[in-house]
């Protein structure tokens, strides 16, 4: 027979013998309707829980199906805020806490039955991270476990939180972190939940600044706050600010801080006025508007466009200034984001691949003002998608950088004499920034960078050209962006 927590004991036929041959309290043996409601599990765990585990079998994005998820079981108000905190705080604190549970059980999560480390995991994050009483993060855990899978495996968990609960994360990390003194950035990616090797791009990307790292990690550790864009045209910063009872952004003249709640109950958001845009992206979409070019015919183009979001500012933008915008994707699904948020504006929707535009599209080149929101690793939005930075792995970097590289040569080869291209990732990844655009615009004859932080308007842009922001610095998320022209 196996440990009850190994990955072969959940739900496994021996449940019956183990637990005294007695059905366990809703287990598996009591044959429960799913559609039914189990009253010993707390729905908001049960919601986290679930949402948990559609990460680790199937790849999901908590942040798509959560908000589902919530509206489908009638969660809302204080239960659906708490249930967000401990679905995206357990996904982002992932890697801490799988260290705590490793030390906590005596054996690699690799070890342990992954429905039941979905629940370790939530569990140990109520324990470490939150104020929550560490019996209510118990026991609930253990109903969790019981009412699925029954005795045995909710007694593994009971034992293994019970240990956890035993110190607090302060105590776990001196106990398994690195020390600082032998492994700063190593000690400083346990601490605020990263892996490794993203720690160090942002040292990197930082200047090697260990005060600056610790910053930028504990900022990207940290819920995100939620921005909205008010697009122009149709409502006012100063408007969505009074009606959504948010706050005037401090950079973007588009933006709104939302303090808290559901952006779904925004009227001006249910209304197509306005929309859910972090203010660093807001920064990037309309720095390309407001490049000085000359006389401007009004031929815009942004090449890489779904889901829209960027799309949707530069087509209201154009709106006003009588340009029309050709928006690029290469997925279908991502297109039929794109035409959804830019409806009544003047933006075309291709689904073309924008490394060949010409070709794919029959579009003219000789474009005045060119977007290239690159397809890139995420690394600069990682707070706002919880699972992602345990996903990504440093050897995605050279796939998308060979196309990065591919794009922005098109991109230069599409904009006319004189006009600019806007070249941004949701990456500090040098290799994706800084060293890309070096490459390509030293390959291109002609091509050179324009000083960009003219174009952002932000504080603490460090010499240029290009601008990169930080969480910790901007509170925006980690944007790039180069401006590029050409003779
Ligand atoms: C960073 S996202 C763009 C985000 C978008 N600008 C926004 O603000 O909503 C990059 C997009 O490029 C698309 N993409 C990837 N490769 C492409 C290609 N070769 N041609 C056109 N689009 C591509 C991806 O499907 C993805 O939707």
């Amino acid at each position: 027979m196996s440990r009850p927590g190994s990955s072969r004991s959940y739900g496994s036929r021996s449940e019956g013998a183990r637990s005294g041959g007695r059905p366990a309290r809703g287990g598996r043996d009591a044959k429960r309707d799913p559609k039914v409601r189990d009253k010993t599990v707390d729905p908001v765990r049960e919601a986290a829980r679930d949402v948990l585990r559609a990460v680790r079998e199937r790849d999901a994005y908590a942040n798509l199906i959560l908000p589902k998820m919530l509206r489908e079981r009638h969660i809302s108000g204080r239960d659906a805020a708490l249930a967000t905190e401990l679905t995206y705080g357990t996904a982002r604190a992932q890697g801490t806490l799988d260290a705590v549970i490793a030390a906590a059980a005596n054996r690699p999560v690799d070890e342990i039955d992954g429905k039941l480390l979905d629940v370790l995991r939530l569990g140990t994050y109520q324990l470490l991270r939150t104020r929550i009483g560490a019996h209510a993060a118990v026991d609930t855990s253990v109903d969790l476990v019981r009412s699925e899978a029954g005795i045995g495996p909710s007694g593994f968990v009971n034992a293994v939180l019970r240990k956890v609960s035993q110190r607090d994360e302060e105590l776990w990390i001196d106990q398994l972190a690195p020390p600082m003194a032998d492994d700063l950035i190593g000690n400083l990616a346990f601490r605020y939940a990263h892996p490794r090797w993203i720690a160090e791009v942002f040292f990197e990307a930082l200047g090697r600044s260990a005060g600056q790292l610790q910053a930028a990690l504990a900022a990207d550790d940290d819920r995100p706050p939620v921005h909205l864009v008010a697009r122009p045209g149709f409502i006012t910063a100063e408007e969505l600010a009074l009606t959504s009872g948010g706050e005037v952004g401090r950079y973007s003249p588009y933006c709104v801080y939302l303090p808290g709640g559901d952006p779904g109950d925004v009227e001006a958001i249910r209304q197509g006025y306005a929309g859910v845009q972090d203010e660093g992206s807001q920064l990037v979409a309309r720095s390309v508007t407001i490049a000085d070019i000359g006389t401007d015919s009004g031929r815009w183009l942004d090449m890489c466009a779904g889901p829209g979001g960027k799309a949707a500012l530069l087509g209201a933008i154009a709106d006003i200034d009588s340009a029309h915008v050709d928006a690029l994707e290469i997925s279908d699904h991502r297109a039929d984001l794109i035409r959804g948020v830019v409806r009544d504006l003047p933006v075309s929707v291709h689904v073309a691949d924008a490394r060949d535009v010409v070709g794919n599209t029959g579009l003219e080149p000789g474009f005045d003002r060119i977007l290239l929101d690159a397809p890139c690793t995420g690394l600069g939005s990682l707070r706002r998608r919880p699972e992602a930075r345990w996903r990504r792995k440093p050897s995605d970097v050279t796939d998308l950088v060979a196309l990065q590289r591919q794009l922005l040569t098109e991109a230069i080869s599409l904009v006319r004499p004189g006009g600019i291209v806007v070249y941004s990732t949701c990456s500090p990844h040098p290799a994706e920034t800084t060293g890309l655009v070096a490459d390509v615009v030293g390959s291109v004859d002609g091509a050179r960078q324009v000083d960009a932080r003219g174009l952002v308007g932000a504080d603490d842009l460090g010499d240029g050209p290009h601008v990169q922001l930080w969480p910790h610095i901007h509170g925006t998320d980690a944007m790039f962006l180069a401006a590029i022209t050409k003779d």
